[in-house]
């Protein structure tokens, strides 16, 4: 008798998911639970927007995968449909200088995209300030991420240029969302006293969310996306306990697809334990795969030589840098910086046989799960 070459595979038309959107990195969920005093402080800040005033400057801090981005969009979304205000989301880590943030501003207002070069930052500036003023509209921005603008030394000039914006073209009204996942990163006391002076917001904080929100979410998230009885109840709350070591949310609904998918692939139309565990692999490293997409080549080329140089001296990890970049050591200097404070690396003053302190560079993930996501 010949073997069956379909046997043991789901066909084309059998899947354990009912809707697998839902389980998109991107997806903006229905059902936003948990968030209702976060969500009511940002409405209070942005209020005075749909009156035509500007709204309360915030600022909102949380560990990453807490809801931050979700709640503005959410309550973007409810602004769209207010002629008097322009909400602007700008992921920072993609628009990391001045130029880049006020060209997304730009796209917004114009739908289309302004010269990459040629144009002056004053004269964009000027240009978005009048369309803002002719359409009598005010601007909210939303700085997603904004750590990355600490990361480039940008973070002051954009501020202070949004903040002041009233001052240098009479009759512009716009207020800011800053948003930070960086606990450590102090953000008023890292800007300039200049931008301080002018910059009083409103804080908002998102903490991490407990095992018992996690089931809520996460079960709300399975019931759509999966056929009945796919995920019981055992599943979903080992899904829940290993997303909450990381706290982060994103973890648990990558889980909850990759489990999906290896399901699938052994044939089966229920998530078993095995699945769990074989897609956790994967899944505790979205934060990293995450980190690393927004470095640009010569980041990825210092990950990598870190990578295989883990816990050396900043001294010898330099000449390997440099002889397959060619850059010297004052940009070497400032990417080590920016990989430490995205916490990719530990950056450690330590002494040297008595040849005074210098700096060990540490990987703090696993070398190969970070080489295969470069
Ligand atoms: N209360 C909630 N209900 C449903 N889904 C949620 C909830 N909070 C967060 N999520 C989901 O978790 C994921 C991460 O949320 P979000 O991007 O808003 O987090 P964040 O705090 O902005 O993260 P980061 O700081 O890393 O950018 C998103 O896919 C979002 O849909």
């Amino acid at each position: 008798m010949r073997d069956d070459p379909e046997e043991g595979m789901l066909s084309w038309d059998e899947t354990v998911f009912r809707d697998e959107h839902v389980f998109e990195i991107d997806h903006v969920p229905e059902t936003f639970d948990h968030r209702e005093s976060q969500l009511e402080s940002l409405k209070y800040a942005l209020r005075p927007a749909v009156r035509g005033s500007r709204p309360l400057n915030t600022i909102v801090r949380g560990p990453p995968g807490t809801g931050k981005t979700t709640a503005v969009q959410k309550l973007f979304g409810e602004l769209h449909g207010q002629s008097s205000v322009r909400a602007v989301h700008v992921n920072c880590q993609m628009n990391s200088t001045r130029y880049a943030v006020f060209s997304r501003v730009f796209e917004d207002l114009f739908e289309y995209e302004p010269p990459s070069s040629g144009i002056s930052f004053k004269k964009l500036f000027s240009q978005i300030s009048d369309r803002l003023i002719e359409d009598d509209e005010v601007l909210v921005v939303a700085l997603d991420d904004v750590n990355y603008l600490f990361y480039e030394n940008e973070a002051s000039d954009v501020l202070y240029s949004l903040l002041r914006a009233h001052e240098t073209h009479v009759g512009a009204r716009i207020g800011v969302i800053v948003i930070s996942s960086d606990l450590s990163l102090d953000v008023i006391d890292e800007l300039d006293s200049r931008v301080q002076s002018v910059f009083r917001p409103e804080e908002v904080f998102f903490p991490r969310y407990d095992q018992s929100e996690i089931v809520d979410i996460l079960g709300e998230r399975a019931t759509r996306g999966f056929h009945d009885g796919v995920l019981d109840s055992i599943g979903l709350d080992r899904v829940a306990e290993l997303t909450a070591e990381s706290g982060d949310l994103r973890v648990g609904i990558d889980l909850l697809r990759r489990a999906g998918l290896h399901a699938e692939m052994r044939a089966s139309r229920t998530i078993e334990s095995e699945d769990i565990e074989a897609a956790y692999d994967k899944s505790k490293h979205v934060h990293l795969s995450r980190s690393l997409r927004g470095l640009s080549d010569s980041e990825r080329a210092l990950v990598r030589v870190i990578a295989d140089h883990s816990g050396e001296q900043a001294g010898t990890v330099y000449e390997v840098f440099h002889e397959e970049t060619d850059l010297g050591y004052t940009r070497y200097s400032e990417i080590v910086n920016k990989l430490d404070q995205l916490g990719l690396i530990d950056a450690e003053y330590a002494e040297v046989d008595g040849r005074g302190r210098s700096r060990s560079l540490t990987l703090t993930y696993d070398a190969d799960a970070v080489k295969e996501r470069l």
